[in-house]
């Protein structure tokens, strides 16, 4: 065996507020997090809405000490991750990349190159595909890949999915039950799991298996917990004005309080980390919901983290991956199509529909220029990078 590598896909999070707004440009600027009908439009929007959330998200990170706790558990888990190889017998070093935030994607690929890594065991963090997260940070290496012949020499395979690994579901139930049992009637608790939401055109245009995924996930947990507790799945974190996949958190707990659910058990589903969607939405926005909606005992399962049971499915998975026949980039799943958010049109001379049409639309992306300038103080071709 050549020298090993894995490296763990995640995707970042502000370490302090300042950070906070290029954090979320990068984030709206990838065509997989904020679809827009013209790559070209992806830059000035991303500015746009970065700029129009920062404060939101901003007063969000303060409540949590002013940035998200998700490097330094990723470090912890890639530390903890590469004695356990180690203690396994396979002298392998772990990377992070983070497709956001420090430390990016591109500069652990750089050191894996530095490095001489010969075989590469590629690890999402996330134990649910979605193309907005493992899908957009491996369509970025693909990217990356395909620019350098150096790379190309690496052995590599992709996990592009762990939603079903008997260990990560075993480590989930036991966290559960450690949870459910604080409860004066623990069969009887309500388990509530949330995931984090997707746009729902998601699912039903592109085919992203994410939902299908978190149910799946749900049920085995429900199987391997062996108790009658009553569950319930919703999804959390909805941005923007689209529908996501339902039903929405808020509006679950809020049904289940008026009930007369007293008892919650909160079950992180799509997040193997603490950050902020758990510190601050679930632990402070949803608690409160919950209270003021009547239900007496809120709790949320902590994420595993780097609890050792944990660590050790992350490291059987990163051994057997390394003995299979390797997943290429180009295996993983595919949107099935592009969602078209304008249908296609042929052009045609005077006062037409189609000039009209296209008449309007100048003037909104005229618009929308001018609002970015005010809202910015940068205008569009400032917030592009091209003056
Ligand atoms: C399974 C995990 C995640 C999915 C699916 C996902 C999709 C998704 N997210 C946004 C928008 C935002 N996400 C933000 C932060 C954030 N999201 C995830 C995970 C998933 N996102 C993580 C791990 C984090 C980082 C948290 C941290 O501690 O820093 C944010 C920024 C925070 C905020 O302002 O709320 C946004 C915005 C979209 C649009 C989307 C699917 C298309
Ligand atoms: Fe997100």
């Amino acid at each position: 065996m050549g020298r090993v590598g894995v490296l763990l896909l995640n995707l970042g999070g502000p370490e302090q507020l300042k950070d906070v707004r290029p954090f979320l440009y990068n984030l709206f600027a990838d065509p997989e997090i904020l679809r827009l009908p013209f790559a070209w439009m992806q830059k000035p929007f991303a500015g746009l809405i970065s700029t129009m959330r920062a404060r939101t998200s901003r007063d969000n990170y303060r409540q949590i000490g002013g940035g998200s706790p998700l490097r330094r558990i990723t470090e912890a888990q890639a530390h903890a991750l590469q004695d356990d190889l180690q203690a396994k017998g396979c002298d392998a070093q772990v990377y992070i990349g983070m497709r956001y935030w420090h430390p990016f994607t591109e500069e652990a690929v750089n050191r894996i190159k530095q490095d001489g890594i010969e075989e590469l065991v590629i690890l999402p963090l996330y134990p649910q595909f979605s193309i907005s997260t493992s899908g957009s940070s491996i369509r970025l290496l693909e990217k990356i890949w395909s620019e350098d012949p150096a790379l190309q020499k690496i052995k590599y395979t992709v996990i592009s999915s762990w939603h079903d690994r008997p260990g990560y579901v075993q480590v989930m139930a036991d966290f559960l039950r450690q949870e459910l049992d604080q409860f004066e009637n623990p069969d009887q608790t309500t388990v509530f799991f949330s995931a984090h939401g997707v746009p729902l055109s998601y699912v039903t245009e592109s085919g992203d298996p994410y939902q299908q995924e978190i149910e799946a996930s749900t049920q085995l947990i429900m199987e391997a917990l062996k108790r009658p507790n009553p569950h319930i799945l919703a999804y959390q974190s909805r941005v923007g004005p689209m529908e996501w996949l339902r039903p929405y958190t808020t509006n679950v707990i809020a049904h289940l309080g008026q009930q007369g659910v007293k008892d919650l058990v909160v079950v992180p589903i799509s997040f193997i980390s603490e950050h902020i969607e758990t510190l601050q939405e679930i632990d402070m926005e949803y608690r409160h919901l919950a209270l003021e909606s009547g239900i007496e005992n809120f709790r949320r399962m902590p994420a595993v983290n780097t609890h050792p049971d944990f660590i050790d499915t992350l490291s059987e998975m990163v051994l057997e991956y390394l003995d299979k026949p390797s997943l290429r980039f180009s295996q993983v799943f595919r949107p099935q199509k592009k969602i078209k958010l304008y249908p296609q049109e042929r052009w045609e001379w005077g006062m037409t529909t189609t000039a009209e049409r296209w008449n309007g639309r100048f003037a909104m992306v005229g618009f929308i220029a001018l609002l970015v300038e005010l809202i910015s103080g940068y205008g569009p071709l400032h917030l592009a990078g091209l003056l």
